[in-house]
């Protein structure tokens, strides 16, 4: 959990400088968009960065690639990102920890030394790499910029695939997260919208969005994720339900190996529908990390990007400003099919089941198609495990009023 709310602070929040509430603004009805744009977060220089740094090298060209050769970026409205401020990053981040990452990474250029300091989880699973403190401001910044988009009337979705970074902690680097962006875009959402609804569907626990929200009613995190002995990052157990104030805004779905399609959206459609009209958010941040796919190499799920894209059809029939964000995804191939469906979905196009052909093209042999064959693992989510859950997570949502 992030450090203890300021003395000022009514317990809204575990983090400091959270802005005001300002429910006096314009109620939830008024907040519409001005059209149906959908904001793309996009310029070569952040593939590029995204390309050398991210825990996946190459994914990000591979993404954009997929997308523009079906043609869907003349259908977007793209937007050049900027790097976050040292002062958006300190908005949740510990400045200790931004000063020290920015001077590591700066070091690492001229001394060529490895920082294998374990401060502020800068080690193995975080090297200190060279650029890491500019690729991680610049994803932050492309975050924030299509937060501000939503803010802004802009648009109702605005996507940043590249973000999503969702374990990083106020001040520790974490599962290969440098800066928590996902955070930073509901702190700055919440200078417009009074409640934020954050939707973790990663294969792993969205623990550094739900460490930084769970003593405050403001932000409601949703994580479906692997729970597991041993499976990173060992939280996320259906009890975890939040502190204080922040009791029962903080909902977990735990699921074992195996889960397919039909049972993965039968969970979801049941907890997200309740948690929305619950809680009622005027805003949503969407994370979409795609290591759940079908022929992940994390090998844990047998998920398709139809499954994801009936829990993404869900939410984006809520009408509400809606971010959608990236996250892991380490076959690079299904990643980026998942994610071009996935945009070709919110722009309501179909796309023809054969990969054009593009400089990526032998990225997606030796089929060359589009969809992804549901995994065969063992599914060891039985139904009555599923129905426990769901029965759990209803009782807990019960006290959201
Ligand atoms: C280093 C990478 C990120 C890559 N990787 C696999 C993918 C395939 C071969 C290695 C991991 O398990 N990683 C991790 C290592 C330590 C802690 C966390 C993660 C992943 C976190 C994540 O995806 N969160 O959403
Ligand atoms: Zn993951």
């Amino acid at each position: 959990m992030a450090d203890g709310s300021d003395k000022e602070n009514d317990g809204e929040s575990c983090h400091r400088n959270l802005p005001p509430n300002r429910d006096v603004l314009a109620p939830r009805s008024d907040v519409s968009c001005r059209n149906d744009k959908v904001v793309f977060v996009h310029s070569q220089m952040y593939i590029d960065l995204c390309n050398n740094l991210a825990k996946v090298p190459g994914r990000a060209s591979a993404v954009h690639g997929l997308i523009e050769a079906y043609g869907l970026t003349k259908e977007l409205s793209l937007v050049e990102p900027r790097p976050a401020t040292v002062a958006e990053l300190t908005s949740f981040h510990s400045t200790d920890y931004i000063d020290h990452l920015r001077k590591a990474s700066a070091e690492e250029d001229e001394e060529k030394d490895i920082d294998v300091s374990e401060e502020f989880g800068l080690c193995y699973d975080c090297p200190i790499l060279p650029g890491v403190y500019e690729y991680a401001a610049m994803v932050a910044g492309a975050t924030l910029t299509a937060a501000q988009c939503l803010i802004d009337g802009e648009c109702q979705v605005a996507i940043n695939w590249h973000g999503g970074w969702h374990h990083a902690k106020k001040d520790e680097a974490s599962g290969f997260c440098y800066v928590n962006d996902p955070v930073l875009a509901i702190l700055r959402l919440r200078e417009r919208f009074s409640k934020v609804l954050y939707i973790d569907l990663d294969l792993h626990h969205g623990d550094g969005v739900e460490d930084a929200f769970c003593c405050t009613s403001r932000v409601m995190t949703l994580s479906l994720h692997k729970f597991d002995t041993g499976f990173f990052p060992g939280t996320g157990d259906i009890q975890d339900t939040g502190m204080g104030r922040g009791r029962y805004y903080t909902v977990n779905v735990p699921l074992r190996d195996g889960i397919q399609d039909s049972q993965y959206f039968s969970v979801f459609n049941k907890v997200a529908s309740q948690a929305e009209s619950c809680y009622k958010p005027e805003a949503v941040v969407l994370q979409l990390g795609a290591d759940g796919m079908s022929g992940d190499p994390m090998g844990c799920f047998n998920l398709t990007p139809q499954g994801v894209g009936r829990c993404l059809g869900q939410v984006l029939d809520w009408k509400l400003p809606t971010l959608l964000l990236g996250g892991g995804g380490y076959h690079v191939g299904n990643t980026a099919r998942c994610w071009t469906s996935l945009t070709a979905q919110v722009l309501g196009k179909s796309l023809p089941p054969d990969i054009p052909e593009h400089e990526h093209f032998t990225e997606y042999g030796p089929d060359y198609e589009l969809d992804i064959s549901p995994g065969n693992r063992v599914n060891h989510n039985t139904d009555e495990y599923v129905e426990e859950v769901i029965n759990t997570v209803t009782e807990n949502l019960a006290h959201v009023m």
